[in-house]
């Protein structure tokens, strides 16, 4: 049986909790600062700290593979065992790998990541429409079927993002088709008023970008992911200029930002509460 969709588990999460989520990066540097040692095994205590800490606490987790992905087989047990205590806990995982590829591939992508079935199984995933948006269509339609959601890059945060996401064809921005493709997945959400499952990620740090493409971020009704908030040099305080009328739909993230006040359990759940607490107050979105 297909569970509550995505974007409406996202939306309740969000109004409990405020639009935050803290990612879980372990960069080497990261590793040292909390005093554990570059291995797996420091892998799985930083990791087990964060679930502790931002479990319960917030909106939504945000692992970051690539992280564990660098010890191969065991950091990527690691991650298995990341997103099982995201689950236990009741908190939204969304898992950052960026996947895209060929159809028939990423049917791969999608079956590894929004599966039931499958020990890498998250809430929602990071996608790249960068070999057509259509590519996309196995994640698509398996994270409609399980209840999962599927997040497209759109104006990522990078300074290199703009040279292909703002390239214009036929009068209209690379950018400007991501935004068309998902707002056609999310009509019936959009004619129901509530948020959709397909998500876009439109950095904390692209300023007047999306209005100066003409992106009509609010009509997607897409849940818009923001990173480069903190370490990238974003702030709640711009987001305003840059999603307007889509505050409502945004849900900020940063990881370095609030990674350091670890390794404290407490420390890093206050951290979380007070990026949520700033992400409020600037989109003015209270908790209900
Ligand atoms: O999809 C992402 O999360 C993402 C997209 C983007 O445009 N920029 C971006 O920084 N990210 C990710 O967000 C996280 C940012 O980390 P901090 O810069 O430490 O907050 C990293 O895991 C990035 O891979």
């Amino acid at each position: 049986m297909t569970e509550t969709p995505f974007g409406d588990r996202l939306r309740a999460a969000m109004d409990a909790h405020g639009p935050f989520c803290p990612g879980i990066d372990p960069h080497a540097a990261l590793l040292e600062s909390w005093g554990l040692p570059d291995t797996v095994e420091g892998l799985a205590d930083f990791a087990r700290t964060c679930v502790e800490a931002f479990g319960g606490a917030v909106a939504c987790v945000k692992p970051q593979s690539a992280f564990f992905e660098r010890f191969g087989s065991a950091g990527v047990a690691v991650l298995e065992d990341t997103l099982a205590g995201l689950r236990a806990a009741g908190t939204l995982s969304l898992l950052d790998a960026k996947r895209g590829d060929i159809g028939t591939t990423m049917a791969g992508y999608a079956w590894a990541y929004l599966s039931s079935d499958s020990p890498l199984r998250a809430d929602a995933v990071t996608v790249s429409p960068y070999l057509g948006y259509g590519s996309l269509r196995p994640a698509l339609d398996l994270a409609a079927a399980t209840g999962r959601g599927v997040f497209v890059l759109t104006l990522t945060s990078n300074p290199e993002g703009p040279s292909v996401q703002h390239a214009v064809r036929d009068g209209r921005s690379v950018a400007a088709g991501v935004v068309d493709g998902v707002t056609a997945d999310n009509a019936a959400a959009r004619e129901r008023g509530g948020l959709g499952s397909v998500g876009m990620v439109v950095g904390a740090t692209v300023g007047s970008a999306a209005t100066d493409l003409g992106l009509d971020l609010a009509g997607s009704a897409a849940p818009l992911l923001a990173p480069g908030l903190g370490a990238q040099g974003g702030t709640p305080a711009a987001l305003r200029a840059t999603f307007g009328d889509a505050l409502p739909q945004v849900l900020g993230t940063s990881s370095r930002e609030v990674l350091a006040a670890g390794p404290d359990v407490g420390a890093l759940r206050a951290a979380a509460r007070s990026a949520a607490d700033a992400l409020v107050t600037a989109l003015d979105t209270p908790p209900t």
